[in-house]
């Protein structure tokens, strides 16, 4: 469990990043962590990781304060950062003087998605390309068994049959004790695999709710003319080769097909008429 109550981060004499936020975050649910450029996402993710310490308010994760990087804490959460350099060792020293941090590493299950990355299980780290050394690392992260498991721009530099196979390698390793939380830009890497959406804007966590809630209040749809729907449940529409594409309020009380970075575009077009949405229900 990953709490944040009333949580302020600034950098140096700079404005706030962070202000006010309260999220709750449970195990057994992998949460898409979205916003613009420079929100806040990785700044979110690195004081839950205890690599940043807020200047308000508390954080607890698995009941410990990550600013006290107690080694219970340490040894059950990985944060793989966007932006890396590999050690100069091989994989298997890499393993050696890594694994051990984690109590339940599990040496098998990193192999085996070495194994379905394509990638060997020997060899310098420095001498695989970026998008390999990334595939590495999420071979390790995965591996880990951590309970919190950050991942920050995991798809970034893999190519197409690559992005595929993380969905698949993550949808099977994924545990119930466990909590992914991956932040991204590239929303369509996330299709089908998370279980809540979370949206950082203006300083804020200004969305924070599960697939199934938005599938059941909102309702994406292709059509020819967009007089076909009722203006008044139009949240908001882009043109497209065949007619439009829509957001609409759903009220037709059967839960629709989730296009994450299209609901995404029209939270950030249209914020009060989709944050009525949830705000109207019973969550
Ligand atoms: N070390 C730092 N010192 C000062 N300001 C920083 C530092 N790191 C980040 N910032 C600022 O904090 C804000 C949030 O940055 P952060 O990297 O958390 O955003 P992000 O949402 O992850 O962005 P992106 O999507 O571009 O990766 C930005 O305005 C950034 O310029």
């Amino acid at each position: 469990m990953i709490s944040l109550q009333q949580l302020h981060y600034c950098y140096k004499s700079s404005k706030p990043v962070l202000s006010n936020i309260s999220l709750r975050l449970e195990p057994g649910k992998i949460y898409g962590l979205l916003g613009k450029n420079g929100v806040g996402k990785t700044t979110l993710m690195q004081i839950i990781a205890g690599l940043l310490f807020p200047q308000k308010g508390t954080v607890q994760v698995n009941e410990r304060t990550p600013s006290k990087r107690e080694p219970a804490f340490l040894q059950d959460v990985f944060l793989l950062p966007e932006a890396f350099t590999v050690p100069n060792l091989t994989i298997a020293q890499y393993k050696r003087l890594y694994a051990p941090f984690y109590a339940h590493f599990d040496e098998n299950a990193f192999e085996q998605h070495l194994k379905d990355f394509s990638l060997p299980n020997k060899g310098s780290l420095r001498d695989f390309s970026h998008g390999q050394q990334k595939k590495i690392l999420i071979s390790f992260a995965l591996a880990t068994k951590a309970k919190v498991i950050l991942m920050d721009e995991p798809t970034n530099g893999l190519d197409i049959p690559s992005k595929r196979q993380f969905r698949k390698i993550i949808a099977g390793a994924f545990l119930d004790n466990q909590t992914y939380i991956i932040s991204t830009h590239q929303v369509k890497d996330l299709d089908m695999l998370i279980d809540d959406v979370i949206v950082m804007d203006d300083t804020q966590v200004i969305f924070n709710q599960p697939i199934a809630h938005i599938t059941e209040r909102m309702l994406f749809k292709q059509v020819l003319n967009l007089s076909e729907e009722a203006p008044q449940h139009i949240l908001y529409s882009e043109g497209s080769i065949k007619g439009h594409v829509v957001a609409l309020a759903n009220t037709t009380g059967i839960p629709s097909r989730m296009d994450v970075e299209f609901f995404f575009n029209t939270l950030m077009a249209n914020k009060p008429a989709v944050l009525q949405l949830f705000h109207t229900s019973n969550n």
